[in-house]
């Protein structure tokens, strides 16, 4: 994706969940279900006897192999998914808006609860746009965040929820195997190798996409969700 604007708030390595209450899931049919936790959990529509909610489990959508390794390995057990490769147009704008949007396309084309991510190599020499290696050479400034949103919608009628993950660090030369984007170019603040040259357990303990699966992690344990499976 393309994010063209100036992060604000990006300093450190912080987790931001961004927008569990500007965007919020609603459903009117949860109102039987009473209490604001339980209210909450209605996402689906479909009210178990325990009061808690059954659903279809959740789709994660995308068209990138190397994505949907890494989100396997880290989501583990903990969500109960299945994967579906669709190529989901490349939109531009804002970040936050462009995961809601793929969140909104992949709900309306699965009818269920769908989970997409979108990711960005980040240059603060450019203000936080993202940008060509060599552009770069002419800036003192190399550091760069790498920045994942998840977003998550319970269906096509529900109002994406996101999950922003960033790790900082800086652009190098390339080093390491070429098979997963601009892992080669981007070094992590902390490390002396680049994403592409660590081992993949260790990438998946620092990287952009586990912070923000970190976040997608806890708000599923919170929410209660309970799943037919
Ligand atoms: O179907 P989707 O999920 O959109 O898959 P995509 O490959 O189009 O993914 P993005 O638009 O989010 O990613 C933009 C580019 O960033 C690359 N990329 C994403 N995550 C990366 C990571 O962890 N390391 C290196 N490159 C990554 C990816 O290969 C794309 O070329
Ligand atoms: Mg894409």
């Amino acid at each position: 994706m393309i994010c063209n604007q100036q992060e604000e708030g990006v300093g450190g390595d912080s987790l931001i969940l961004e927008s569990s209450s500007k965007g919020g899931i609603v459903n009117s049919e949860s109102c039987t279900v009473g209490g604001d936790r339980r209210r909450k959990m209605a996402v689906a529509g479909v009210v178990a006897r325990n009061g808690l909610v059954s659903s279809r489990p959740v789709t994660f959508v995308t068209g990138n192999a190397k994505k949907l390794e890494e989100v396997k390995v880290i989501l583990g057990q903990s969500i109960p998914f299945q994967s579906l490769k669709l190529d989901l147009p490349e939109l531009q704008g804002d970040p936050e808006d462009i995961a809601k949007e793929k969140a909104r396309l992949a709900a309306n084309q699965v009818k269920g609860p769908v989970l997409v991510e979108d990711t960005c190599l980040c240059f603060n020499a450019l203000k936080g746009l993202p940008g060509l290696n060599n552009m770069l050479m002419a800036y003192e400034d190399k550091s760069a965040y790498a920045m994942c949103i998840f977003s998550l919608a319970m269906g096509p009628n529900f109002e994406p929820i996101t999950f922003v993950g960033k790790t900082q660090g800086k652009i190098v030369p390339a080093r390491g195997p070429n098979d997963f984007g601009w892992d080669p170019i981007f070094e992590p603040d902390g490390y002396d190798q680049t994403y592409a040259e660590m081992a993949k357990e260790e990438k998946n303990k620092i990287s952009h996409r586990s912070r923000a699966l970190a976040l997608v992690k806890s708000h599923f344990a919170e929410a209660g969700y309970v799943f037919d499976t």
